[in-house]
């Protein structure tokens, strides 16, 4: 069992007080903290997020903490939460998904990694769903209290502090030596070794100041409202693919694959956008994704959605193909049939995200053999990047993203960041041009580090 707490908590499981109370969605009278702007109710220090057109979640402080290894980092970190579950006190006034107990967790990518995985049980967490704000205080070793505010929670707030002049070097890779990267990729596919691969360059930049984790996140949620801005130990970014969402036996993927950078004029790049949507690289590309994920998800489901058709998602910096596949779960073992009700015993997101990673967009195809590839050639250890982010709740339903367009903060040295991207590459793949396709995708978190605004 490599699921370990973090703090010396002693054998025992510690009992969790879950509190959820409604908020106005105006705030408290008397100049209390705005829940609608819920990134600005983060403290310095770790904060935790997932946001996304105001929507979501943030918390901060942590009343648990689980670091996982390996192969089994996604059973272990479930394992621990359920252990979690089981011993905790919840009144919860609100009971919609967010609501009650929640934790956050981001996994590596590959099963081998050092970064391996955590699950952070967080002390405070203000959510919001369209009409519905929500404060939840998870207090280990309480008994159940008066019900909490804002004001009690949120302290003074301090405006986040700018990171200064950004210096970038190379990662582990230089762009040229990625370039030779691409070409090995190419040269794999044509031999027959894979059908797809995926290959990722990190960049690392150093920063005037240490990073404030909220100013980036400030900047990538503003400026890529479409994209699901997240915060979890130290990595950050603003990802535009949805592994999985799993909500009252309904699941959702956005699929995601097939770029073209975009230009900055309006009109070319509704022209480019045209020519991505019959380009039949980037068809190709996209198909061996969804399909990925469609296998994935079926022997959970009863039925599910696959476009035949890609839409062509617009982002500030980049076009991709896109496909929103939908599931309904097949009802568990011994429910009335069809009864979605209650989804105790569906498997849980993270369960589902376990299956689907990694998908043909970060990894390849057929999976072991890309998986095997980018271990050989890549030259570096994702960590998280590329890796399932996002949060759960007590009933398993949850949101898990793709960590790409991501940084993740050096735990010893704040000034110090690592920044990735990676391509989509198959038969009729440039290097060069790749390597411009992941110079656009560094553009949200090279923007989000800026250290003056603009
Ligand atoms: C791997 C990344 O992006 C993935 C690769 C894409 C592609 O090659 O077209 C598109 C979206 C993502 O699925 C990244 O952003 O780092």
């Amino acid at each position: 069992m490599s699921t370990q707490p973090a703090a010396p908590t002693g054998a025992a499981p510690q009992p969790l007080v879950v509190r959820t109370v409604a908020l106005d969605t105006l705030g408290a009278p008397g100049g209390d903290a705005d829940p609608a702007d819920l990134l600005s109710l983060l403290p310095a220090g770790a904060p935790l997020a997932w946001v996304r057109r105001g929507d979501g979640l943030v918390a901060w402080g942590e009343a648990l903490r689980f670091e996982v290894t390996g192969a089994t980092r996604f059973e272990d970190a479930e394992r621990a939460w359920q252990g979690v579950l089981a011993h905790a006190i919840v009144r919860d006034e609100v009971r919609v998904p967010g609501t009650g107990p929640v934790a956050f967790g981001s996994f590596a990518f590959d099963d081998d990694s050092l970064a391996g995985g955590v699950v952070v049980v967080p002390r405070v967490v203000v959510g919001r769903r369209g009409p519905h704000c929500w404060l939840t205080t998870i207090t280990p070793d309480a008994q159940l209290g008066p019900a909490p505010t804002l004001a009690d929670v949120v302290g003074a707030r301090t405006a986040p502090v700018p990171p200064g002049e950004v210096e970038y070097r190379d990662g582990a890779v230089s762009a040229d030596g990625w370039r030779d990267v691409v070409a090995q990729g190419v040269a794999a596919i044509r031999a027959g070794e894979v059908d797809k691969v995926v290959l990722a360059r990190d960049v690392l930049a150093r920063t005037q100041r240490p990073l404030d984790a909220r100013w980036a996140l400030h900047r990538l949620a503003a400026d890529y409202p479409q994209c699901w801005t997240f915060s979890v130990d130290g990595l950050v970014g603003a990802t535009p693919e949805l592994l999985v969402r799993s909500e009252k036996g309904l699941v959702q993927s956005r699929v995601l694959a097939g770029t073209i950078r975009r230009t900055g004029d309006d009109d070319a790049d509704v022209a480019r956008a045209a020519i991505l949507a019959r380009s039949s690289k980037d068809l190709e590309e996209h198909e061996y994704a969804v399909q990925s994920v469609a296998h994935a998800l079926e022997p959970f489901c009863s039925s599910t959605n696959v476009p035949d058709v890609p839409f062509v998602l617009h982002l500030p910096n980049v076009l991709h193909l896109a496909s929103d596949v939908t599931g309904v779960l097949a009802a568990p073992a011994g429910s009335a049939a069809g009864g979605s009700a209650g989804s105790a015993q569906h498997p849980s997101s993270l369960a589902l995200a376990a299956a689907l990673h990694p998908t043909a967009a970060v990894c390849g195809t057929p999976t072991v053999a890309a998986r095997d590839l980018i271990r050989r050639i890549e030259g570096m250890d994702r960590g998280r990047y590329a890796g399932p982010v996002g949060w759960f709740g007590a009933d398993g339903d949850g949101e898990w993203g793709i960590a790409l367009r991501s940084g993740a903060i050096d735990p010893d040295d704040s000034r110090r960041v690592r920044l990735f991207a990676g391509c989509g590459i198959v038969a009729a793949s440039d290097p060069a041009a790749e390597l411009a396709e992941s110079q656009a995708k560094l553009v949200p978190m090279r923007h989000a580090l800026a250290g003056t605004p603009d």
